[in-house]
């Protein structure tokens, strides 16, 4: 097969192992710099030029689109989708993941676990917000962070009001959160393909921190998941409408809860904690799924 990759670093761990994975099964696959590509929008059969020649013959794309991109690398990848590639992730999947007050509205509509979460946009609203998240501690998060950056432990209700009032005065999104205390500072990740869950690991934050974010200081072993925690996580995946999703869950007095999802996992935690060889298992399942047209939304948008 002819895989293309959307990717922006080739030397990121995940990106290296999938090229290494795909090779050794007889595959080529050609890294693409997402935002190297120009589309052609105009004519009947979309394309992508990318370094002056069009992309073509590609039986799959994956695409690992960085969220500071994620907008312009969604439409390249609706542009293969239109094109009859198959993606690996659909882009209507990863839009919907990467926004987390959608993807907690559809997990909510789902019935699946989630932190009792409380969002309003205007600052006024402050006392209302800590009320509906069931008063301090609280968690306070910046709607575009990553990697634990922008996530706030409020332990008061005093500097849980003044961190609200300093984000809101920066005129960012946030939302906040019930404090899972009894997670202990660790958090789940359960890696999902083709709706099976294929890897997990227990992350830990570092001494002081709540957050388990291995970007953080957190480590991270090998856990036996729970019956629930394996449900939540496919369903969580199959309402989302990603073919291989990390999906986060803390372990709460009430359940499972999901903290996010991931549409572009990262490999090198999970894969050294588990040996699980989950780029192999990722162009396995292209191996046997990719299908050119076989798209659930087209790109339709
Ligand atoms: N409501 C909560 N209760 C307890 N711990 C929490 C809560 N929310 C977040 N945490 C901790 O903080 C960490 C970071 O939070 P979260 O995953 O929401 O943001 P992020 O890591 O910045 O996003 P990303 O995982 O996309 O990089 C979580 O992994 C978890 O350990
Ligand atoms: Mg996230
Ligand atoms: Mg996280």
């Amino acid at each position: 097969m002819k895989i293309a990759m959307l990717a922006r670093n080739p030397n990121l761990y995940s990106h290296k192992r999938l090229v290494e994975a795909a090779e050794a099964r007889g595959h080529t696959l050609d890294i693409i710099n997402t935002l190297r590509c120009t589309m052609n929008i105009t004519s009947h059969r979309p394309t992508i030029l990318y370094n002056g020649e069009t992309l073509k013959g590609y039986d799959a794309v994956i695409p690992r689109i960085g969220a500071s991109i994620t907008h312009y690398g969604l439409a390249v990848l609706r542009q293969f989708e239109m094109g009859g590639v198959w993606p690996l992730n659909e882009s209507v999947a990863i839009g919907r993941s990467r926004d987390k007050l959608r993807s907690m509205q559809i997990f909510a509509k789902h019935g699946l676990g989630l932190p009792v979460t409380a969002f309003a946009h205007d600052p006024k609203q402050t006392d209302e917000v800590m009320k509906i998240a069931g008063g301090a501690p609280v968690v306070i998060k910046l709607l575009e962070g990553t990697q634990g950056i922008g996530v706030v432990l409020g332990d008061t209700e005093r500097s849980a009001k003044s961190v609200i009032e300093a984000f809101r005065g920066a005129n960012v999104n946030i939302l906040v959160q019930e404090f899972i205390k009894e997670a202990g500072s660790s958090d789940i990740r359960i890696f999902v393909i083709g709706g099976k869950v294929v890897a997990s690991m227990m992350r830990t934050g570092a001494e002081d921190d709540f957050r388990s974010n291995l970007h953080r200081g957190g480590s991270a072993k090998m856990i036996k998941i729970t019956p629930e925690e394996r449900a939540t996580a496919i369903r969580a995946a199959k309402v989302m409408g990603l073919n291989v999703a990390g999906v986060d869950v803390l372990r709460s007095n009430h359940g499972p809860v999901i903290m996010e999802v991931n549409s572009s996992p990262g490999l090198e935690g999970i894969e050294k904690t588990t040996g699980i060889d989950l780029a192999g298992k990722i162009i396995e399942f292209i191996e046997n799924n990719a299908k050119a047209g076989k798209t659930a939304t087209k790109g339709k948008g």
